[in-house]
């Protein structure tokens, strides 16, 4: 048996910094870009006392991680550890895969009936071309459309569409479809899609070792929508996994129905009310400075703790404009979605000077509004997520015009100010998120 599920990557178009606090919203839109996972059953060795999975990413050299697992006494979950490979060279640990495969067993191990053992499988990891920039070298079999970057993941340089949050979303996804039957998991129903949301947000959130806002995992389960997060404190009951009844522990955060106030989920999504208009797409510019952007989050943190009041004003009046934006998106009145943009950004620069943080920095401002003097079809843009030098997303008209006139006009850009690359990326918005896909896409290769 073979499954497969996808998840899409994010781009936090408006709410940046302000998303971390629950008293604000962020506009978050799911991208065309995707992280794939495809699970098959393989036959368990005979006589070996320990399960295996084995899980690989083909796109990556040296990419592939064995995991034995095990049932934990006193409802502890299931344990995974990472087996020594096959392979000459052995793969460095892969903290997202491996918390995501112990998160996500657990909970299934809830769910089954305890007569039903886990298993073996067999898990790939494929992603499309535009999480990373590392020129492709080839694809990883004749008949499929994923690149090989021939690089290790360590050298790949990401291009910020939050690989992570789709990875773990998509992994879990095709595991909990994979084990569970349809009447305890429907990824197609809204009950589906909250119960990855709330395992997939627990699994990220312990891989990375900090509670960020999650509007990531959020875009990658539900795709575009208005996120408010979730309240931290719902994940920090949960323990160690093996600690005594973590299994249950999950598994009630997981379901929400922990009778503990605290402990129950209150993130708020809004999908229906986000769409850009017919013929208009979000796309995204990959700017490659070599900038700094470490600590920019603490250093904003820092400014609003200093400044309560003239920080609560600024971030009231960003919030009306944040809001603006996400309904003036789909206006017919192309002159409203432009100033839109312009008074979002008005207030990020004042932000920016505030907190002495280059959210967006001159070269980027420069660069926004330059693009969008310059080509027809472009209606505006702005610094995305925490802003910087990383990136820029626009909206334009869906057209191969634009998209040509756009990289032309990059190009003369580079040309003239030789201080990095900028490149249009194939992502584009995209309004769905995490949904199962037929095995037999991927090609003979990946088919079984
Ligand atoms: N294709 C892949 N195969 C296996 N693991 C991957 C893959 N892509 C990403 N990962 C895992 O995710 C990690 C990168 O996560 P990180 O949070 O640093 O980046 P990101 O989510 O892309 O960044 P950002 O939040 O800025 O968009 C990698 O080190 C690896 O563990
Ligand atoms: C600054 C912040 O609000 C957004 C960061 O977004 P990005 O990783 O730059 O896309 C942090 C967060 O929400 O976790």
């Amino acid at each position: 048996m073979s499954t497969a599920v996808s998840a899409p990557g994010k781009v936090l178009l408006a709410g940046g910094y302000l998303v971390l606090d629950r008293t604000y919203t962020g506009l978050v839109f799911g991208l065309s870009a995707r992280i794939h996972v495809l699970v098959h059953d393989i036959a368990s060795s005979s006589g070996v006392e320990i399960s295996e999975i084995i899980v690989h990413s083909p796109q990556f050299q040296a990419a592939s991680w064995n995991y034995g697992y095990n049932l934990v006494k006193e409802r502890g979950g299931v344990h995974v550890t990472q087996l020594q490979g096959y392979s000459a060279e052995p793969s460095s640990r892969n903290p997202f895969v491996q918390t995501a495969l112990e998160y996500a067993l657990t909970y299934i191990s809830t769910v089954l009936p305890a007569s039903q053992k886990i298993e073996p499988t067999k898990l790939t990891i494929l992603a499309d071309d535009s999480y990373y920039s590392n020129p492709p070298q080839s694809t990883v079999t004749p008949d499929s459309r994923f690149s090989d970057f021939n690089v290790t993941l360590k050298q790949a340089h990401k291009t910020g569409l939050g690989s992570s949050a789709a990875l773990v979303t998509a992994f879990t996804g095709a595991l909990l479809s994979h084990y569970l039957p349809r009447s305890s998991f429907d990824l197609a129903s809204t009950e589906g899609k909250n119960i990855l949301h709330n395992l997939a947000q627990a699994a990220h959130c312990a891989a990375q070792g900090k509670v960020g806002s999650g509007f990531d995992v959020a875009a990658a389960v539900y795709g575009t929508c208005i996120y408010r997060r979730f309240s931290p404190s719902i994940l920090s009951s949960l323990g160690e996994p093996g600690s005594k009844d973590f299994a249950s522990r999950v598994k009630s955060v997981v379901d929400n129905t922990s009778t503990m106030k605290h402990e129950n989920w209150d993130t708020e999504i809004s999908s229906n009310s986000v769409s850009v208009s017919k013929g208009y797409a979000l796309v995204m510019c990959d700017v490659d400075c070599g900038s700094e952007t470490v600590g920019m989050v603490k250093k904003v943190l820092e400014w609003r703790k200093n400044d309560p009041d003239g920080s609560k004003k600024l971030w009231d009046a960003l919030q009306i404009s944040n809001e603006s934006l996400a309904s003036a998106l789909s206006s017919e009145n192309k002159e409203d979605v432009t100033s839109a943009f312009s008074a979002v950004r008005e207030k990020i620069r004042e932000m920016g000077t505030a907190s002495g943080v280059p959210i967006e920095p001159a070269e980027q401002t420069e660069l926004i509004d330059a693009v969008t003097a310059a080509v027809p079809g472009v209606l505006g843009g702005v610094v995305p997520g925490a802003g910087g030098y990383d990136a820029i997303v626009l909206l334009a008209q869906d057209d191969e015009a634009t998209v040509g006139n756009i990289n032309n006009f990059l190009k003369k850009w580079m040309a003239e100010h030789q201080n990095g690359v900028v490149k249009l990326l194939e992502a584009k918005g995209e309004l769905e998120g995490a949904r199962l896909e037929d095995v037999k896409v991927y090609g003979k290769g990946f088919a079984s």
